[in-house]
């Protein structure tokens, strides 16, 4: 919601005309818009490889959900993503681990690649507390949306902590190494790819520091300014080829 409708719009059309080589067959990037964008997003994006995400979905296909907005339309739509369980759904909308599986079960059943928000919700000042607690609190959010999907749905989990989200800096790297690579050990043997993103003011230099550990970055505000966008990924496309 930080973008109205005009905005939103002339937004895509930038990214659709961000220069050939910002980024290559390597990098994969999706938007994310607000739901009554979406389809006029799809119609921009259709031309391009940009995959169009939505920022939510319910768990039901159809019925008397009034207000709720369907998987299944969401897919007709145009959206191949959803993103589920962001921290302000989980924070001010009352979204539990059960709601969020839920709705990842719901995603995959329609062929959407469920993008569930995973993290901790406070930060612990010693560094090596700091992983363990985050583990600790991670580890349900994570086991349960793997206990609702399929085994071989493509899934990804963004790791934003709470506290890193619309914060001057992102996490410190070595947390964000450390704990996604003890949350990627849960997905391990899955048949479907299981991909970790991680945000939480995300921007330059981010994602250098973390790319052993994370296949991306889900970015946020930095990502309206679209040279900002332009500059990170070419920085990924910099950091993937080496
Ligand atoms: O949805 C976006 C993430 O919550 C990160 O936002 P941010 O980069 O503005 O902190």
């Amino acid at each position: 919601m930080y973008f109205d409708l005009p905005t939103t719009l002339s937004y895509v059309r930038g990214v659709l005309q961000l220069d050939g080589d910002a980024w290559n067959s390597r990098i994969d990037l999706f938007i994310i818009p607000d739901f009554v964008s979406l389809a006029e997003c799809g119609r921009i994006l259709e031309p391009s490889s940009i995959m169009l995400g939505a920022q939510d979905t319910f768990s039901e296909d159809k019925g008397a959900y009034t207000g709720e907005v369907s998987p299944l339309v969401l897919r007709q739509a145009g959206a191949t993503i959803v993103e589920i369980g962001h921290a302000e759904r989980r924070a001010m909308f009352g979204e539990t681990d059960e709601t969020v599986a839920n709705k990842a079960g719901a995603a995959a059943r329609n062929g959407l690649v469920p993008l569930v928000c995973i993290g901790e919700k406070t930060h612990h000042s010693v560094a090596s507390a700091a992983v363990g607690a985050a583990i600790q609190e991670c580890t349900p959010q994570v086991a349960s949306v793997l206990a609702a999907v399929p085994d071989d749905t493509d899934i990804i989990l963004a790791y934003e902590p709470v506290w890193a989200i619309g914060a001057k800096e992102p996490a410190d790297a070595d947390h964000v190494v450390n704990v996604t690579t003890e949350l990627r050990k849960l997905a391990a043997g899955r048949k479907g790819t299981t991909r970790i993103v991680y945000g939480g003011s995300a921007g330059p230099g981010t994602f250098a520091k973390i790319a052993d550990s994370v296949d991306g970055l889900f970015l946020g505000r930095f990502a309206h300014d679209i040279h900002n966008l332009k500059a990170v990924i070419q920085e990924v496309g910099r950091a993937s080829s080496v």
